[in-house]
């Protein structure tokens, strides 16, 4: 046995001894040094080449083995995919030290240069394409091909971390510790070169003075000692691997910098060398090459040459927005009354002498339901005094709704709002033809009504980016959601917005129905698009979660930060369908009633609509939420939490309206869509646009009469706990196509129904039931929310398999 052990560890020893000899062996060495450095040549022209043609070759990346496809990087299809992976989808620019580090490899084989130097470069190295893929990402959010996929990530990641300016920190310290380290750039330091130039420039001076050449020679002399002594004179106690660097790496760093970004920032802060000279020039060349030159030459530019931008609207190319006429119009013009006015400001002055409170001045300005005096008192009249004194002074003026605006903000002015005798309509149609709102470049314009001032009021719903509204039976909260939805309809293209309603009540937003397909999104295979149903209200919910996470990848492959950049890149042809990008329309879920249903279904609605509150936003989800009872329990912390952005119409205590509004005022208003909005911080006071049932109806009629999708938005289908699907279904009751789409799931292992509506060019519902049938034959596991379903079946030997088992058993 013992002999037997010896003889094998013999012959170990002897293999490693002929290996080692191998790599030993010069010729060897030779011939690695030299693959090497071909190499580290054949990858840096293949990523210049790739700044080029990256565009271009995109989208073979994935058909390497497909010889039909040719690619245009210079170095090929390797060429283009070596570089995919480490520009695009890896360091960017950064990956250019990918070469350079190939290269001092190769030297190292091929002319014995010291194994240290090239470890610490290659540490350098790495860490140095990190900071800059990270710092391209920081710089530029467009063109992501600089910073990779790596520096893209890394960068979002620490911005929700940091925010933009710690981030800006952190990559600004780094830079800092990297010049420390390896160039041991202290103050002293830099204080001694200053020294020494100062020095220098005296001697020079003198020199030239004396004009005796000799001398300067000697000074050069002197100034270079000094370097050499400030260097002795550096802490020596722990030498580094990073100091040792410095002084090893020499050479290398001047011979062969040229592929290398960093190498460039060390030359600036080492002593400007003339030698140096023309790495800086190398590294302009390459980011001239990633910004411009190639732009105008690639695919999708070519496709939008050739089809135009894609045109979201161009199925419904003929749809017409409804027209002004369909709004009713009322006498709007505000009529001033000189004896109210006169009236209530002699009340105003008089009720303040009362309180011993002297008026300088006073000005009114008349509203379309109410007039506002600004007041400005005497000096040294506190604001709090006016402030405490409001219910008196509404008692004595004798009127509703007044509300003291103690200061007005911006201003240092006192305001009072009083209630005009005779209230003057604010029609949908004033505000909706207004110049303001036609010409309005926001997102989701919405005009809500006028200001005090009578100024159109329009807020951009994709920027709120939810909205709360609350307020007591009758004041206005039906007329405000109707409101907001014509503001829409008015604005946008059925391509562009889609609605999915919620009303309990089952009256208040029936009349949307008509316009179905052109503007309301639905769970597939459900009746009403309008939801009245709590349990559906839930798996509504869910599904619109599910839809959030679907554009959220979206989002994240097409590397975009929110659906108005994706949109805009998405029209460029600059996503692939195939890849399943689509044109995403904004969503706005609009519920109304929000009390019954958290009364009804509590958490399994809070939870849902928290999480969109939350994330929705950079994805084009909007929730606009009503509610008659303003109490905590149906506006809960986390919900208010998520809706900066609140109107609250009038409410019957001063309670409702601090739940509302986190302040006091919605129980002084009229009512009659008089109305508070808050946008976050400060308070507005709005009359909302009237629109009256009639006027919805023709618009929906004028909508609902052109022609239309085929069918309402499609939502993903989500299916509840107690919902499950149909599992045994029948097999001589599959589809047609079954077989071809088991075939299809095991070849991508990948259990989605959208991979075989895309394969198979089907509709989501057939899709959706092949799926169904393919889980109830075990060929894919159950529904897992988000994410793809599990495919149990490993290959076609075991598909046939099973599929035969099934016909004999
Ligand atoms: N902006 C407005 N301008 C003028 N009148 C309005 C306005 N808004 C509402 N009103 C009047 O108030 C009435 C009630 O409004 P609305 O139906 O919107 O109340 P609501 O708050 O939805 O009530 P509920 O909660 O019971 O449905 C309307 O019929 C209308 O006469």
């Amino acid at each position: 046995m013992a002999k037997k052990t010896k003889a094998s560890t013999k012959k170990k020893n002897t293999a490693f001894r002929t290996i080692g000899a191998f790599f030993k062996s010069r010729q060897t060495q030779t011939i690695i040094g030299v693959f090497f450095i071909l190499f580290s040549i054949f990858l840096f022209v293949a990523f210049v080449s790739f700044f080029f043609t990256w565009q271009d070759d995109h989208s073979i990346i994935s058909q390497f083995t497909d010889r039909n496809i040719r690619s245009k990087n210079w170095l090929g299809k390797i060429g283009a995919t070596l570089s995919h992976y480490a520009i695009y989808e890896g360091f960017g620019v950064g990956a250019f030290l990918m070469p350079y580090l190939l290269f001092i490899s190769g030297l190292f084989w091929m002319f014995r240069t010291k194994l240290s130097k090239v470890v610490i470069s290659w540490n350098w190295g790495l860490v140095s394409m990190l900071w800059i893929s990270l710092a391209f990402g920081f710089v530029t959010k467009k063109y992501t091909v600089l910073s990779g996929v790596i520096g893209y990530e890394l960068n979002d990641y620490l911005e929700t971390f940091t925010g933009t300016p710690g981030l800006a920190i952190i990559l600004i310290f780094f830079f800092i510790a990297y010049v420390v380290i390896r160039f041991k750039v202290t103050p002293e330091a830099i204080i001694n070169k200053i020294r020494a130039r100062k020095k220098e420039s005296t001697v020079t001076e003198e020199v030239l003075s004396e004009e005796n050449l000799s001398h300067e020679e000697e000074t050069i002399t002197v100034e270079f000692d000094d370097s050499k002594i400030e260097e002795k004179e550096e802490p020596s106690e722990k030498k580094s691997d990073f100091e040792l660097s410095v002084e090893n790496l020499q050479p290398t760093i001047q011979n062969h910098s040229e592929v290398d970004g960093t190498e460039v920032i060390e030359e600036v802060v080492e002593e400007p060398k003339p030698k140096s000279e023309p790495e800086l020039e190398v590294e302009i060349d390459v980011e001239e090459v990633a910004e411009e030159k190639h732009v105008s030459e690639n695919l999708s530019d070519k496709l939008v040459k050739d089809f135009g931008e894609f045109d979201p609207k161009l199925e419904l190319g003929n749809y017409k927005f409804p027209t002004f006429n369909l709004l009713k119009q009322y006498n709007e013009s505000i009529s001033v009354d000189p004896e109210e006015l006169e009236l209530n400001k002699n009340k105003i002055v008089d009720t303040l002498k009362n309180y011993k409170i002297g008026i300088a001045q006073i000005k009114a300005t008349v509203g379309p339901t109410i007039t506002l005096y600004e007041i400005v008192p005497d000096a040294g009249i506190r604001i709090s005094k006016i402030k405490n004194l409001e219910d008196d002074i509404a008692l004595s003026l004798a009127a509703l709704g007044i509300r003291i605006i103690a200061p007005i903000p911006g201003k240092g002015t006192i305001g009072i709002e009083v209630p005009n005798k005779k209230a003057t309509i604010v029609s949908m149609h004033s505000v909706i033809s207004s110049k303001k709102f036609q010409e309005s470049t926001m997102e989701l314009p919405i005009a809500l009504g006028k200001t005090i001032s009578n100024e159109t009021f329009i807020v951009d719903l994709a920027k709120m980016p939810h909205l709360l509204m609350a307020g007591a039976t009758g004041q206005g909260k039906s007329v405000g959601l109707n409101a907001v939805l014509t503001s829409l309809l008015y604005r946008k293209h059925p391509a562009e917005v889609k609605f999915v309603l919620v009303d309990p009540k089952k009256v208040e937003l029936t009349l949307f129905n008509k316009i179905e397909r052109h503007y309301l999104a639905k769970l597939p295979d459900t009746e009403d698009a309008i939801i009245t149903d709590t349990t559906k209200v839930v798996n509504t919910l869910n599904s619109l979660c599910i839809e959030m996470d679907t554009r959220y990848d979206l989002l994240k492959t097409a590397m975009v930060r929110n659906i108005k950049e994706y949109n805009v890149k998405f029209k460029a042809r600059k996503l692939n369908p195939e890849n399943g990008h689509r044109f995403l329309p904004y969503i706005v879920l609009v519920i109304d009633e929000f009390a019954d249903l958290i009364m009804t279904a509590g958490k399994e609605v809070e939870t849902p609509i928290a999480r969109l509150a939350q994330l929705a936003r950079a994805i084009g989800i909007h929730l606009i939420v009503a509610t008659q009872r303003p109490s905590v329990n149906v506006i809960t912390g986390i919900i208010k939490a998520n809706f900066p952005s609140r109107i609250a119409f009038r409410v019957t205590s001063k309670i409702d309206s601090r739940t509302i509004l986190d302040a006091p005022g919605a129980d002084q208003l009229i009512g009659r869509g008089d109305m508070l909005y808050s946008g976050g911080n400060d308070i507005t006071r709005i009359q909302c646009a009237f629109v009256d049932t009639p006027e919805v109806e023709k618009i929906t009629d004028f909508i609902g009469s052109q022609r239309a999708y085929p069918e309402a938005y499609q939502l993903p289908e989500y299916v509840g706990e107690e919902g499950g699907t149909n599992l045994d279904i029948d097999i001589a009751d599959r589809d047609k196509l079954f077989k071809e789409a088991a075939e299809i799931i095991v070849t991508a292992q990948q259990g989605s129904a959208s991979l075989l509506q895309r394969k198979l060019k089907l509709g989501y519902n057939r899709a959706g039931r092949l799926i169904d049938q393919l889980e109830a034959a075990g060929v894919v596991g159950p529904f897992e929310g988000s994410k793809a379903r599990q495919v149990l079946v490993p290959d076609f030997v075991a598909l046939e398999q099973l599929l035969e088992n099934e016909k004999n058993g």
